[in-house]
């Protein structure tokens, strides 16, 4: 038998997969039709029961054609997620036509190739055709950007995996006029990078944002005589490396960052947890409305009086109105030496009875309350099909 034509087999495949973007395009369009049919009924976007019996199906039907489960499970899921979030985007434009625009200019920590830059593009790529960056050098420049109308959104990451809570961006919060509109998690893929041909144990010098050094420390301690120069962002320390051009200094950041900068990796996976993840919020100057039809959750902001048990009878609020909470952080109050300010996240919307309720109570027994946003939930957990064996 003659081989196949290599050039043939490959117009063969563009071809094929121009069919499967058409097919995806027509599935995209299915998903807009489902959401204006929840749009009149109210029901949820997500339905996990229709989501189980789909992807059983499609496995089934896969392996007749010889794909395995989990390579049909895992396209599948993708498909799925990219229609919930599609649909949530809808509902969300439906009931936020005023927050629909074509440009918006945002406002994140670093430059070109940080986190924040990374997360602000992916957060944005769904919701807006031109996004013009704004890069600030500290926090306290972002939402001054932002406050003063000089950007629309703001991006801050406000927890990692690894190091946990950034304090500086809850201190942050108490005083902004800002809402929270969104969230994102993106991974955190930190590296050590490079610009010469060099080799580890070669170097001397590290530069890094305080974050990943904090991410990292396990992988650091490993390392002898090593010097950390703090930079203003992950992107600000690769391109000191880049400029340095030295066999005996590295970056800690991201791979796909230091492509920009011409650095190469030469450790990867550096992080102290495997699983390295980091959450942003979305901050605007006026706070959306969340549909009723999305997963979503609400902020908000309390000290309560210095006596025994009344962090417990505001949590037991929560709870007696079927609130779940899914994050509790506590700061010091500036000025108040040993009083708190508690930041809680619930998976409720600021809308709904409950968390009126709840609200209402919370008011009565809390020295101090404020909303700091309520935003769709961007936690869209895949589902597992139960496939039989
Ligand atoms: C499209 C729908 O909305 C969601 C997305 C699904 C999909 O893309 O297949 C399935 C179920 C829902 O979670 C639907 O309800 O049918």
């Amino acid at each position: 038998m003659s081989s196949p034509d290599l050039n043939q087999v490959r117009i063969d495949i563009s071809s094929t997969d121009s069919q499967l973007l058409e097919l995806l395009s027509k599935r995209r369009k299915l998903s807009i039709n489902v959401a204006q049919s929840k749009l009149a009924t109210t029901k949820p976007v997500r339905d996990t029961e229709r989501e189980q019996q789909l992807l059983v199906k499609l496995i089934e039907q896969g392996k007749a054609l010889n794909l395995d489960a989990l390579y049909v499970t895992q396209v599948f899921h993708s498909i799925i997620e990219d229609s919930v979030l599609l649909q949530q985007a809808y509902l969300q434009n439906h009931i936020n036509p005023e927050t629909v625009a074509h440009k918006v200019r945002v406002a994140f920590l670093g430059q070109q190739g940080s986190y924040s830059h990374l997360a602000a593009q992916k957060y944005f790529a769904r919701r807006a055709e031109e996004v013009i960056e704004h890069g600030c050098a500290s926090f306290k420049e972002i939402i001054n950007t932002v406050e003063s109308g000089r950007a629309d959104y703001a991006l801050l990451p406000i927890e990692n995996t690894s190091s946990g809570g950034i304090n500086e961006v809850y201190d942050i919060l108490q005083h902004t006029s800002l809402h929270i509109v969104g969230e994102l998690s993106v991974p955190v893929e930190h590296c050590l990078l490079v610009a010469t041909d060099t080799e580890e144990h070669k170097i001397k010098t590290i530069y890094s944002h305080f974050q990943p050094v904090a991410q990292c420390s396990e992988y650091l301690s490993t390392l002898n005589d090593i010097k950390i120069e703090q930079a203003d962002s992950s992107a600000n320390a690769l391109e000191i490396v880049s400029q340095l051009q030295r066999d005996d200094v590295a970056a800690i950041g991201n791979s796909e960052g230091g492509r920009l900068y011409g650095l190469t990796p030469i450790q990867t996976g550096i992080a102290n947890q495997k699983q390295n993840y980091s959450r942003f919020i979305v901050v605007a100057r006026k706070p959306i409305d969340v549909a009723a039809q999305i997963p979503a959750k609400t902020t908000f902001i309390m000290s309560v009086k210095q006596r025994p048990g009344s962090l417990v009878d505001a949590l037991l609020i929560l709870k007696q109105n079927k609130i779940n909470m899914c994050k509790l952080e506590s700061r010091p109050i500036p000025g108040n030496p040993w009083e708190e300010m508690f930041y809680v996240d619930v998976e409720s919307n600021v809308d709904s009875d409950n968390m009126r309720n709840a609200l209402k109570n919370l008011g009565e027994i809390t020295t101090f309350i404020k909303i700091l946003g309520c935003y769709p939930s961007d936690d869209i957990k895949p589902t597992n099909p139960t496939v039989d064996s």
